[in-house]
């Protein structure tokens, strides 16, 4: 793999979008920090990319933790010698009917998506000024996030409110000469999505597979997606061609909202 000279630092890394988002920015010449809260998956993606010709480390997040995201960003620039690109993907995804949401529940949920992201815009701002350029912030909101989704109350006002978030910093940071969009997943094949498929399959008496097909019957294009069909648009969001691209999500799921 050729390096680009670049360095990207990917939240939640160690598996499905994540995982699919590092192995491809290694793919197109970027060193990637992989940084997840479970850092046995992340050295196996580090490994995996390294064994790949690229290069990658493991670095141990909790991206709802300010200082935790703080230090991960230095520990990646240190290591891989720079820091351009942060995608915030982490995030937690819970069926959560509007009447069952539990003080606990939001608080978990809201300072892991929408802290994590937010953490993730000041540390990797923070590391860009330091180091005297600009750069690229990309984000994880959701096909929820455009269109509320039955039964994820919580979940989708957190993807709504990064959305937000994303409009907010493109306009604060964009004299800086940093771009800051999010992308919006649709039916993606990973643990979170197969977590709320059972319980759509078990609340109707069926399966999993039922319950994934259940929210593939709206995708336009008749198929859910693979993690690497949402990395494709990552790896636009991350590289030149979408230099004058800021604000925006870029919505990859196979046609969703038009449906
Ligand atoms: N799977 C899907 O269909 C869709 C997913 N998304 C979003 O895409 C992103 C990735 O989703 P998936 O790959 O499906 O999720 P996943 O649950 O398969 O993987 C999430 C990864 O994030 C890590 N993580 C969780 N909490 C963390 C924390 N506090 N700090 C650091 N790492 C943490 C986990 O260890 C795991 O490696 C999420 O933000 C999700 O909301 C959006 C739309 C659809
Ligand atoms: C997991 C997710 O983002 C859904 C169902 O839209």
């Amino acid at each position: 793999m050729a390096s680009n000279g670049k360095v990207a630092m990917v939240t939640g890394g160690g598996q499905g979008i994540g995982e699919a988002i590092s192995k491809r920015l290694a793919s197109d010449g970027f060193a990637v920090a992989i940084a997840d809260l479970n850092l046995d998956n992340a050295n196996k993606v580090a490994s995996a990319i390294e064994a790949d010709g690229g290069k990658a480390v493991a670095v141990k997040t909790d991206v709802s933790d300010r200082d935790s995201v703080f230090a991960a960003v230095k520990e990646a620039s240190e290591k891989l010698g720079g820091f351009d690109v942060i995608v915030n993907n982490a995030g937690l995804g819970p069926t959560t009917p509007i009447d069952t949401i539990t003080q606990e529940q939001f608080d978990t949920v809201y300072h892991v998506n929408v802290g994590g992201v937010l953490w993730g815009i000041q540390a990797a701002h923070a590391k860009f000024k330091e180091l005297g350029h600009g750069g690229k912030i990309i984000s994880a909101t959701s096909q929820a996030g455009v269109v509320g989704n039955p039964n994820l109350a919580l979940y989708s006002g957190t993807k709504f409110a990064i959305r937000g978030v994303t409009q907010v910093a493109a306009r604060d940071l964009a004299a800086e000469g940093i771009t800051v969009n999010a992308y919006a997943p649709g039916i993606v094949k990973t643990p979170m999505m197969f977590d709320i498929a059972h319980k759509v399959g078990q609340n109707a008496g069926k399966d999993d597979e039922w319950g994934m097909q259940t929210f593939a019957k709206d995708i336009t294009l008749g198929r859910l997606s693979e993690p690497e069909d949402v990395a494709n648009g990552v790896a636009f969001l991350a590289g030149p061609d979408s230099n004058y691209i800021t604000g925006q999500t870029l919505e990859v799921d196979g046609g969703m909202q038009f449906h």
